[in-house]
C-alpha cells in the first residue's frame, strides 16, 4: 500500500478575510469527493496546475470530518498490530498544529486527542468483548526534534543536555535512546500529560504565525494488548512537523533564523528522500537529518498518512506549489503493511538471565526493499525521463479536469534492484566472490560511512539489550548467572524504572557539571537524591556544586567590586565626593588575603555511579535506591493534581489582589487571562482547557494561589509574576 496523502486547505483567518484566494479543492469525477488541488500557474494565470491526492479537504472541513474519514478507519488496523504513522506537512502557518493538536473547544480538537479517545474506546470494547481476558494498556512517549537534536518533551527543559538524546537503529526501526515512556490510563491522564509536555515544546512568534512550532514534535502512542502470556504491541505515531519558511517573508531574527535553517534543511532532506525513493535510488538520504531518520518514510512498515496543509492565499503561492510537488510525489511511496507479531512472555529461562522482561519482536530486514523498482521495465534509449510528480498544466480552455496518471518512473538498466538494503545484505567484505568484492570496493565514501554508522549503532543497541543474553552460556556458574541477571536488570531497568530514572538524572547532572553549569548540575543531583537516599557520595556531589556556585558568586562580586572601585577612583579624582561615593568608599574592603572558599574535593562521578551499582553485584537488595512506593508519596505531594478538593473552610481569605487574579483565572476567558503578566496565549489556553477538564467531577473554581500554582504548566514563578502584574 502506498503512503496515503491527503490535502487540507485551511480557512481564511479573521485578518485575511479581504485577501485573494487561489487554491481550490475539486473532484476529478463530478459527484465524487474532491481529490484534486487546483492552483494557477504563477507565470501564466490563464493556466492551472492540478495535483491529485487520495482526498482533498476544502476550507469548510471540520476537525471531526477529517479525523472520521482519514484516521478513525485505521484504528482497527492499529489494534490488529499494524503501526500507524500520521504526519502533518506544509508551509508555516498553514494549520499543521491545528490539524494535529487542534483548539480548545470539543469541536476543534485535532487528530491527536481524537485518536487517543478512539484508542481508549476501542480498548474498552476489546476488554468487554473478551470478558476482561484481553487487557489493553497505553503508554506515551513524546519528543521534539529541535535544531536537529532530540529532546524528551516529558522532561523539563532544564534536564536537557546540549547533545540531546541519541538515536540508534534496532530491528529495522529508529529508536530514541533513553526516551521516557509514561503510562496513560485514560483520556484525562492524556490531557494532563499532553498539556504539560506541550509547554516544553519550542514555539515562538514569527511574522507568519504568532505561535509557530520551531520543532518537529513526535507523539508515540504504544498500544499493548495482553492476553494470558501473549502480548501484541503496536504504535501510533502522530507527528507535527515544523513548517518550511521563506525567510524573505518571515523577517526572522538571528535565533529564529538558526531554527529556520534547521527546519528548512530537514524538510529539504525529506523532499530529497521522497525524490530518491521515487527515482528508485539505491541510497536514500534518510540519515542526513534526524527527522527523516525517525520518519523513515517508505521504510516504516504499517500505515502512513501524510496530511498536507495548505493556505489558500496568493501570498503563499510559490510555497504552496513547492509543497504540492513534494507531497504529490510522496503518495507514490509504497509502505508494506506488516503487522507486528504477537510476542509470548515466556517463563524465565533456566540458563540465567531470567530477569529480562524485554519482549523482542523477531528481527526483520530493513524494509525499504519494497520501494525498489525491481519489475519496472527498462527505459528505451531516447525516452524522456518521466516527471516524478502528478502535476500538469491544463489550459483554462481545456474541457474538464485531468488527473495525471503517470506510469511508475522507469529506472536505468544498469541500476541494481534495491530490494535488499545495506543492512539486510550480508557484509560485502566477507564475501569471497571477486566481482562482489570489487563492487564493495566501489561503494562510495558516503555509502561506506552510512554502512559503518548504521552497523555501529545497531551493534551498540543490540549490545545494550542483548549482550547479557548472548553472553550466558549454558555452563555459566550460578554465581556468574546471578551477577549477569543483576547486570541485565540494571541495563534494561525494567524491574526498577526508578533506579534507571535516578541514574539518568545523575548522568544529566554530570553532563551539566562537565560543562561548568553547576546550578543545573546541583538541581539535577538534588532531583536524583530521593532515588539514592543517604548516599554519601551523592551528598558530597551536592555539597561540591553548592561550593562551586558560592565560589563563583564570590568571584563575581569581587570582580564587580574591584570594577566599581576603579570606576569610583576615577570618579573621586574628578568630582567632589557625594554621600553616595563616600558611602561606597567606606564599604568593607574585600580581604586581600582571604581566598575564595575552596570547594571540597569532589567525589568522582564514576565512583558514585559505581558505588550505586556495586551492591547489586555483591548483595542483592542491598542497594540503597529508595523503593518506588516511598518515593511515590514524595512525588504525589509535589504534583497533586486534584487541585479543587481542599475544603472551603481551610481556604485563607484572599487579599484584593489575589481575588482579582483568581477572578481573572476563573473567568476562563482566554483573552483576559492571556493579558496577565507572564502568562501569554498558550498558557492561558492550557489553563482554561485544564479547568474545563475539572468540570465533570469537581468544583471548578481556583480558590487560592496555591491551587493555581498546582495547575500543570503554571508553577510558582508564573503565578508570582501574574500576581505582581496585578495593579
Ligand atoms: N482548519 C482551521 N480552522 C480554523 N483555524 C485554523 C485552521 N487551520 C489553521 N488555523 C489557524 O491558522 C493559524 C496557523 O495555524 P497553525 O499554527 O496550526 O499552523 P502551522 O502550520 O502549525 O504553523 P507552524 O509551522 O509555524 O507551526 C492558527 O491561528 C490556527 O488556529
Amino acid at each position: 500500500m502506498s503512503v496515503q496523502v491527503v490535502a487540507r486547505i485551511r480557512p481564511l483567518l479573521d485578518k485575511e478575510l479581504d485577501k485573494d484566494t487561489i487554491v481550490r479543492a475539486e473532484p476529478s469525477v463530478e459527484g465524487q469527493p474532491a481529490n484534486l488541488v487546483r492552483i494557477p500557474n504563477p507565470k501564466n494565470e490563464a493556466e492551472e496546475f492540478s495535483f491529485a491526492f487520495n482526498s482533498v479537504y476544502d476550507m469548510a472541513t471540520s476537525q471531526e470530518e477529517l479525523y472520521a474519514t482519514e484516521v478513525a478507519p485505521h484504528l482497527k488496523s492499529l489494534f490488529k498490530g499494524l503501526d500507524v504513522t500520521i504526519f502533518a506537512y506544509g508551509v508555516t502557518g498553514t494549520g499543521k498544529t491545528h490539524t494535529m493538536r487542534g483548539g480548545l473547544k470539543l469541536a476543534e480538537r485535532g487528530v491527536i486527542p481524537r485518536l487517543l479517545s478512539g484508542i481508549y474506546r476501542r480498548g474498552k470494547k476489546i476488554r468487554k468483548d473478551t470478558n476482561e481476558e484481553t487487557q489493553v494498556t497505553v503508554t506515551l512517549s513524546y519528543y521534539e526534534i529541535y535544531n536537529d537534536k532530540v529532546y524528551d518533551l516529558f522532561e523539563i527543559p532544564e534536564k536537557r543536555t546540549l547533545a540531546g538524546l541519541r538515536l540508534c537503529e534496532k530491528d529495522g526501526k529508529t529508536i530514541v535512546v533513553n526516551l521516557s515512556e509514561r503510562p496513560c490510563a485514560d483520556l484525562k491522564d492524556f490531557e494532563k500529560l499532553y498539556i504539560e509536555a506541550n509547554n516544553n515544546r519550542s514555539t515562538a512568534g514569527t511574522k507568519l504565525n504568532a505561535e509557530s512550532s520551531r520543532s518537529h514534535a513526535v507523539l508515540m502512542v504504544k498500544v499493548i494488548q495482553t492476553t494470558g502470556d501473549s502480548c501484541l504491541t503496536s504504535t501510533a505515531s502522530a507527528i507535527d512537523l515544523a513548517g518550511s519558511e521563506d525567510n524573505r517573508r518571515t523577517e526572522n531574527g538571528k535565533e529564529r533564523m538558526v531554527e529556520s535553517a534547521s527546519i528548512n534543511k530537514s524538510l529539504f532532506v525529506l523532499s530529497q528522500c521522497i525524490d530518491a525513493i521515487g527515482r528508485g535510488d539505491k541510497r536514500i538520504p534518510y540519515r542526513e537529518s534526524k527527522m527523516t531518520r525517525i520518519l523513515s518514510l517508505g521504510q516504516n512498515n504499517g500505515i502512513t498518512i501524510m496530511i498536507l496543509n495548505l493556505a489558500p492565499l496568493r501570498s503563499y503561492h510559490l510555497d504552496t506549489l513547492s509543497s504540492l510537488n513534494v507531497s504529490s510525489r510522496a503518495k507514490r511511496i509504497e509502505v508494506r503493511e506488516i503487522e507486528n507479531e504477537v510476542v509470548f512472555t515466556q517463563p524465565p529461562r533456566k540458563t540465567g538471565l531470567s530477569g529480562t522482561s524485554i519482549s523482542r519482536q523477531p528481527l526483520r530486514p530493513l524494509a525499504n526493499a519494497h520501494n525498489s523498482h525491481v519489475n519496472v521495465p527498462v527505459p528505451k534509449v531516447g525516452d524522456k525521463p518521466m516527471k516524478a510528480f502528478a502535476v500538469y498544466s491544463d489550459k483554462s480552455r481545456s474541457a474538464g479536469p485531468h488527473v495525471a496518471t503517470h506510469a511508475p518512473r522507469e529506472i536505468g538498466a544498469s541500476k541494481r534492484p534495491s530490494d535488499s538494503t545495506m543492512s539486510a545484505r550480508p557484509g560485502k567484505m566477507s564475501r569471497s566472490n571477486p566481482v562482489e568484492v570489487r563492487a564493495a570496493l566501489e561503494l562510495s565514501t558516503a555509502k561506506i560511512e552510512e554502512l559503518i554508522e548504521r552497523k555501529v549503532s545497531e551493534a551498540l543497541a543490540t549490545r545494550a539489550t542483548e549482550q547479557p543474553a548472548a553472553a550466558a552460556p549454558d555452563s555459566t556458574s550460578e554465581e556468574v548467572k546471578r551477577r549477569l541477571e543483576a547486570l541485565e536488570r540494571r541495563i534494561t531497568s525494567e524491574e526498577d524504572p526508578d533506579r534507571a530514572e535516578g541514574l539518568r538524572l545523575l548522568q544529566l547532572a554530570k553532563d551539566h557539571k562537565d560543562r561548568g553549569d553547576y546550578s543545573r548540575a546541583l538541581a539535577m543531583y538534588q532531583t536524583a537524591q530521593p532515588y539514592f537516599p543517604n548516599e554519601q557520595k551523592l551528598l558530597g556531589k551536592i555539597e561540591f556544586c553548592r561550593q562551586k556556585i558560592q565560589q563563583k558568586r564570590e568571584e563575581a562580586s569581587k570582580s564587580a567590586e574591584s570594577k566599581q572601585g576603579s570606576e569610583h577612583k576615577k570618579t573621586v579624582a574628578t568630582q567632589p565626593p557625594t554621600t553616595a561615593t563616600s558611602f561606597r568608599v567606606n564599604l568593607p574592603k574585600p580581604q586581600v588575603n582571604a581566598r575564595p572558599q575552596q570547594a571540597k574535593a569532589e567525589p568522582d562521578d564514576d565512583e558514585i555511579n559505581l558505588s550505586f551499582v556495586k551492591p547489586e553485584y555483591e548483595e542483592d537488595g542491598s542497594f540503597a535506591c529508595q523503593s518506588s512506593k516511598a518515593k511515590k508519596t514524595n512525588r504525589a505531594s509535589k504534583s497533586t493534581m486534584n487541585i479543587f478538593t481542599d475544603s472551603q473552610e481551610n481556604m485563607p481569605v484572599p487579599t484584593p489582589r489575589t481575588k482579582q487574579l483568581l477572578d481573572i483565572v476563573n473567568s476562563r476567558d482566554v483573552n483576559i487571562i492571556k493579558g496577565l503578566s507572564g502568562v501569554g496565549a498558550k498558557k492561558a489556553r492550557d489553563l482554561v482547557e485544564f479547568l474545563d477538564l475539572q468540570n465533570d467531577e469537581q468544583e471548578n473554581r481556583v480558590r487560592s494561589l496555591k491551587e493555581l500554582e498546582r495547575v500543570p504548566g503554571l508553577g510558582g514563578k508564573t503565578v508570582a509574576r501574574a500576581y505582581d502584574g496585578i495593579v
